[in-house]
C-alpha cells in the first residue's frame, strides 16, 4: 500500500479540524483511496492546541523548513492564514515538489497565478476547495463536474461570520458586538475579524470564484465592497417591515458583450427567496452555466470540521493521483 506523509502548518481552528478528521476517519479514507497516510510533522507554537488534539509532541516543530524542505513530506496543508509568510511558504513547498492544500483565500486571491505556475512547473498540485464556502464543494464542482459549461453568473452568501451576525441580530435581537464575539469563540471569524465584517474576506472569495468560473482575474481590492458594519437594528427592522431580510451578497456576472460586473454589499432579500433561509454560519452559492442552468450549493461556510472536510477532500484527491504514480 502506498504511504503518503502529510505536514500541517498551523493547528488552529482549521488545521485542528483537519487533523481530527484525518485521525477519526482514517479507516474509511484508507479504504476509499487504497493509500496509507500519516501526519508526520506539524508547525505549531501553541502547546494548548497540540494537547487539545492529542498530538504526539515529537511530531511538532517550530521550524517551517522541517516541513517545506523535508524529503519525506508529500502534502503540505497550509492553514496559518494571512498573505505572508503563507504565500512564500506555499511557493517554497511547491518548488520543492510538495503538493499543497490550503483554505487561505487571502493568500490564494493575492497569488493564485504564481502558486498555480509553481505547481505546474513542479508537476504537483495546489488544491483550494476550502477557500470558498467552507465545507461546500463548489470549487471542485466548477472545475470538474460543471467544467463543460460557459458560466454567466455567480452569486451568494460567502461569509459565515457576517451571516451569523445578521441572523442573530435579526432573529434574536442580539447586539452586533456580542454576536461577533460569539462568532469568534466558535472559530468562524478571521484572526482579524475586520476582514469578515468589512467584506474583505468575501472579496477574496469572489475573486477566486471569478477566476475559476470566468477565467478572469479581478484583484479583491478592485471589487466594490461594502461590509455589514453600517447595518443597524433599525435597518433590519425596516427590511422586515418590507417582507425582507438583510444578507451580505456577492454577485458577479458576464454580460453578452463579455463585460464583467461585480459587487459585494448588504442587500434586502425577500423572505420567500431561498437565500433568506440561509442562516447562521451557512453559506449558499448560485452558479449559472449555459448548459446546466442554475445550480445552488448550500452548507456550512465556516468552522473547524466543515472546513476540514473540504481540506481532507483535497488531500484525498492528491492521494488518488499519487497512488497512480
Ligand atoms: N475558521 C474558519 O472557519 C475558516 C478559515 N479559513 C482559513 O483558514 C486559515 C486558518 O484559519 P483558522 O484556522 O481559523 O485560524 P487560527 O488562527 O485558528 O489558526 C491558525 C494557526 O496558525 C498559527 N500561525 C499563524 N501564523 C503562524 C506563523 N507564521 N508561524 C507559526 N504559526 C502560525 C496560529 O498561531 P497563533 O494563534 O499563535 O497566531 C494558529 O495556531 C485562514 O487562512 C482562514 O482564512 C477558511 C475557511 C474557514
Ligand atoms: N471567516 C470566514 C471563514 C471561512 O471562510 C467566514 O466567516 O466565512
Amino acid at each position: 500500500m502506498k504511504k503518503i506523509n502529510i505536514g500541517i502548518l498551523g493547528l488552529g481552528t482549521v488545521g485542528g479540524g483537519t487533523y481530527d478528521i484525518l485521525r477519526d476517519n482514517r479507516d474509511v479514507i484508507c479504504r476509499r483511496t487504497g493509500v496509507d497516510y500519516e501526519v508526520t510533522r506539524i508547525l505549531e507554537i501553541n502547546q494548548k492546541a497540540v494537547e487539545a488534539h492529542g498530538v504526539d509532541p515529537s511530531v511538532v516543530t517550530q521550524n517551517v523548513d522541517d516541513i517545506l524542505s523535508a524529503d519525506d513530506i508529500d502534502i503540505v496543508v497550509e492553514s496559518l492564514g494571512g498573505i505572508e509568510p503563507s504565500s512564500s511558504w506555499m511557493l517554497k513547498a511547491l518548488e520543492n515538489g510538495k503538493n499543497v492544500v490550503t483554505p487561505n483565500k487571502a493568500a490564494v486571491a493575492a497569488n493564485y497565478g504564481k502558486l498555480k505556475k509553481a505547481a505546474e512547473d513542479s508537476g504537483v498540485q495546489i488544491r483550494i476547495e476550502a477557500c470558498v464556502g467552507g465545507g461546500i464543494p463548489a470549487l471542485t464542482a466548477i472545475t470538474e463536474a460543471l467544467a463543460g459549461n460557459v458560466f454567466t453568473e455567480v452569486m451568494g452568501i460567502l461569509n459565515g461570520t457576517t451571516n451569523y451576525i445578521l441572523t442573530k441580530m435579526g432573529d434574536e435581537g442580539l447586539s452586533y458586538d456580542d454576536v461577533l464575539k460569539d462568532a469568534q469563540a466558535k472559530g468562524f471569524a478571521e484572526a482579524d475579524p475586520t476582514a469578515d465584517v468589512e467584506g474583505i474576506d468575501v472579496a477574496n472569495k469572489l475573486s477566486i470564484l471569478m477566476a475559476l468560473a470566468f477565467d478572469r482575474y479581478v484583484p479583491p481590492q478592485d471589487i466594490p465592497t461594502v461590509g455589514i458594519t453600517g447595518v443597524t437594528m433599525d435597518d433590519i427592522a425596516a427590511a422586515r417591515e418590507r417582507g425582507c431580510k438583510i444578507k451580505l451578497i456577492a454577485k458577479a456576472a458576464v454580460a453578452n458583450d463579455g463585460g464583467l460586473s461585480f459587487e459585494i454589499r448588504p442587500m434586502e432579500i425577500p423572505l420567500d427567496h431561498p437565500l433568506a433561509g440561509v442562516n447562521n454560519e451557512f453559506n449558499a452559492i448560485y452558479i449559472t452555466g449555459n448548459a446546466v442552468d442554475e445550480v445552488m450549493f448550500y452548507g456550512k461556510g465556516a468552522g473547524a470540521l466543515p472546513t476540514g472536510s473540504a481540506i481532507v477532500g483535497d488531500i484525498i484527491s492528491i492521494m488518488r493521483t499519487e497512488a497512480l504514480k
